[in-house]
């Protein structure tokens, strides 16, 4: 299980931005050339290792996108993504954040207070975006009921779940050691 996720990752080009060496690989940019095989497994995986008695799926902008899609269509459940657009629609809501290597502004729409929702995205390194997005989430009293990012970089998925009180679901963790990415551990190991 997995080995087709944990191969892809193995094989992840590194590039610079900055200091902060980042792996490239089509979970997280669509880049190499994504398999349908290797999204449908994910989403799986999330469909049976997460409660999925939710109304909605909420994505990021953008490498939450095709991830909320698969899982979308693998559950029946709709799903409304947090732009890095402004519509100035009413009751938006706007959001800083912060990752390794640069920051923007996201923008949550069409989420009222006390709805159950998943929030998933591709990766969590830093823990900015999501630490950002979910305390957001909080604030409109939307009901988290589960946070998902696929891929856990390093150490600031702990550092989320300090600071929101959120856990975080996710696939697998790795790390970038001497210019390569290395696999800590799958959720099938
Ligand atoms: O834990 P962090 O350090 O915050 O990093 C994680 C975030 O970084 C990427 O977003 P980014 O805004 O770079 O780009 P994207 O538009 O390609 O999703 C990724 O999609 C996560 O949202
Ligand atoms: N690669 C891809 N996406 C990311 C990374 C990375 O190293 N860090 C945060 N989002």
């Amino acid at each position: 299980m997995l080995e087709e996720v944990k191969k892809s990752l193995e094989a992840s080009p590194i590039v610079k931005k900055g200091d902060y060496n980042y792996f490239v690989n089509p979970i997280s940019d669509g880049v190499p050339t994504m398999k349908p095989s290797m999204l449908r497994e994910l989403a799986n995986v999330v469909k049976e290792h997460v409660d999925m008695d939710i109304d909605k799926i909420v994505a990021i902008e953008a490498m939450g996108i095709h991830l909320a899609t698969a899982l979308s269509l693998a559950t029946d459940i709709p799903f409304v993504i947090i732009r890095k657009r402004q519509y100035g629609l009413e009751g938006e809501k706007e959001i800083s954040q912060k990752t390794g290597y640069g920051s923007s502004k996201l923008y949550i729409n069409d989420l009222k207070e006390g709805e159950k929702i998943l929030l998933i995205d591709d990766v969590v390194s830093t823990g900015g975006t999501l630490i950002s997005t979910l305390n957001a989430l909080k604030e409109l009293n939307i009901d988290i009921k589960a946070a998902v990012a696929v891929i856990e970089k390093g150490e600031g998925k702990k550092l989320v779940e300090k600071e929101t009180g959120i856990p975080i679901f996710s696939v697998v963790k790795l790390d970038v050691i001497d210019g390569k990415v290395v696999i800590e551990k799958t959720i099938a190991d």
